[in-house]
């Protein structure tokens, strides 16, 4: 009989909300007035569970694979960045078991987005949708996620080896 390894991993991200941006999350484009402000796209949902995956392997954190002081990354899709740290995952024998996240978002509403979400991140992930989840809380108004000056994200994720 063989047995599975599993690793569990978290990863957190804030971006600041500003004018004249689009508003990306989990590989979904949100209408609002003000999108998240970064040297990619800023999808803080997917930078998120890009670090708690290469948390769960021990393989460092998104910075230091895809710096934000490289052109390559200027404007990019943070979906192909998850499906490149896929990839370092499976070379390293990981597969996924689940995802869990929480958008912590003032405004807009994230719930009429979160099925488009968790398809694209399951595709990304080869997983079956039931393996993600992703969930969006206000910060009742208290602080600046609360004043809607950014948007935050937290996820866990776990990851096997077998
Ligand atoms: N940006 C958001 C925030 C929340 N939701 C949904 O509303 C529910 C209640 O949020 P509270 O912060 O008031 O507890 C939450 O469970 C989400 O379903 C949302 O869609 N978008
Ligand atoms: C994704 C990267 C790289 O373009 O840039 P940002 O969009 O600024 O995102 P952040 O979560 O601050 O850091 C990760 C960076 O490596």
């Amino acid at each position: 009989m063989t047995s599975s390894v599993f690793r569990i991993g978290q990863g957190y991200d804030v971006h600041a909300l500003v004018a004249g941006r689009d508003l990306i999350l989990g590989g979904v484009k949100i209408p609002h007035d003000k999108g998240l402000l970064g040297h990619s796209d800023a999808d803080a949902l997917l930078h998120a569970i890009t670090d708690a995956l290469l948390g769960a392997a021990a393989l460092g954190d998104i910075g230091r694979h895809f710096p934000d002081t490289d052109d390559r990354y200027k404007g990019a899709d943070s979906r192909i960045l998850l499906r490149a740290t896929m990839s370092l995952l499976q070379a390293a024998g990981y597969s996924v078991g689940n995802v869990d996240a929480t958008i912590i978002c003032q405004t807009p509403k994230m719930a009429p987005h979160i099925p488009e979400m968790v398809k694209n991140i399951a595709s990304d992930l080869g997983v079956a949708s039931d393996h993600i989840n992703v969930k969006a809380k206000t910060n009742e108004k208290l602080g600046h996620l609360g004043r809607g000056e950014g948007i935050a994200v937290q996820a866990i994720a776990l990851i096997r080896k077998s």
